[in-house]
């Protein structure tokens, strides 16, 4: 591209949240943890005694205190809302888009390539994976639109990863590992699968709805460590409790949703849950709305081996045997590549229940049944 990178980015309108559901749904209990206390004197121990049985039981939780102000998130809708509003054609271009075909998800992903659990109902969601501003992904996918916002984008990308750094060390402090244990992992520098992403579901009518029972996401576990979901009104997204009932998580003003994904499970041995979660169809009040959402999404470093951490909680717990660390891992990049291939190289998002996916020693539910 010319050197639009380096001029002021165009105006575009503001995107306008929309208000909760007036909806009783089932919520979710999720925990909320203010991180505005991390670095005072004893902080940081004392909000992993808080986050424990969080990521223990529920796998997802909530933070406030993240740093980021309502306005700098709202920008961020408004860029991937002004993204979405282009025409396909644009948006769509071939050179910016995902090749599930090798398991690469950043880019652009199109609505209604994909017939859902055998019907003739059309997947509803968009999303473009922005990779990390380093040099190696320099030739990875970047719409030139986005591209215009490239000094922001970059900002929000790299303060999402040191957020989710703060819980990464939070994590380390749970299972009585060095504070830097997980976060040295998942270095902004190093490469990885790590995304920005802005994503839209398209709402359908009930009546297609009711083909695909409400499915706008089916049931799934996340593919790398962790996620962060900034919390949005529009409801729909439901966690799978250890009961196997399915409960909306609520929205937080100002506050992160957090879930544990795969990797991060794998490295704790089951210690850290990655839970499966869904998205059905928003309730009545909310079913007309054009769900946009902002998610950034920590995959393991490319090289690090996937195998469970020497941490003397799990190896008091009788999770990890003294020797098992010395198995042959799985490298980071190895396991989220097949699990996006797997995933989203179909022209059917078919019913994953009971089935298990496995990479080497690997293996996670993807529903459990
Ligand atoms: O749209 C949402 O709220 C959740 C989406 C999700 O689970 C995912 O993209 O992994
Ligand atoms: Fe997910």
């Amino acid at each position: 591209m010319p050197s639009a990178t380096y001029l002021d980015p165009p105006a575009i309108p503001k995107w306008k949240r929309p208000g909760k559901t007036a909806d009783k749904l089932d919520w979710a209990d999720i925990k909320v943890i203010d991180l505005s206390t991390f670095d005072e004197p004893g902080g940081k121990q004392k909000l992993a005694e808080e986050l424990r049985d969080a990521v223990h039981l529920t796998g997802f939780f909530s933070v406030t205190g993240t740093g980021f102000t309502q306005e700098e998130v709202d920008r961020q809708y408004d860029i991937g809302q002004a993204y979405f509003d282009l025409p396909l054609e644009e948006k769509g271009d071939a050179k910016y888009r995902c090749d599930f075909a090798q398991g690469n998800y950043f880019g652009y992903r199109a609505a209604n390539e994909k017939k859902i659990m055998g019907t003739d109902i059309l997947d509803n969601v968009e999303s473009v994976n922005i990779p990390k501003f380093i040099p190696t992904n320099e030739k990875e996918p970047f719409h030139p639109f986005l591209r215009q916002f490239h000094a922001e984008i970059e900002d929000f990308s790299r303060r999402s990863l040191e957020l989710a750094s703060k819980i990464f060390t939070l994590f380390s402090i749970i299972l009585e590992l060095p504070e830097d244990y997980f976060s040295k992992q998942h270095a902004y520098e190093d490469q990885s699968e790590d995304h920005l992403r802005y994503m839209i579901y398209r709402p359908r009518s009930a009546e297609d709805d009711a083909k695909v029972q409400d499915t706008w996401s089916r049931a799934h576990t996340d593919f790398g460590s962790l996620t962060l979901l900034w919390s949005q009104n529009v409801a729909g997204l439901q966690l799978k409790t250890p009961a196997g009932e399915w409960k909306h998580v609520p929205p937080v003003d100002n506050g992160i949703i957090c879930n544990v994904g795969d990797t991060l499970d794998f490295w704790s041995a089951g210690y850290l849950k990655s839970t499966i979660h869904r998205v059905q169809r928003p309730p009545e009040d909310q079913a007309h709305i054009h769900r946009l959402g902002l998610f950034y999404f920590v995959r393991p470093g490319n090289d690090v081996d996937i195998k469970p951490a020497p941490s003397p909680l799990l190896k008091r717990l009788g999770r990890v045997a003294e020797n098992q660390e010395d198995a042959k891992p799985v490298r980071g990049l190895e396991y989220v590549r097949e699990r996006v291939k797997n995933y989203h190289n179909h022209n059917d998002y078919a019913d994953m229940k009971g089935k298990k996916f496995k990479v080497g020693n690997l293996e996670i539910e993807d529903e459990a049944a």
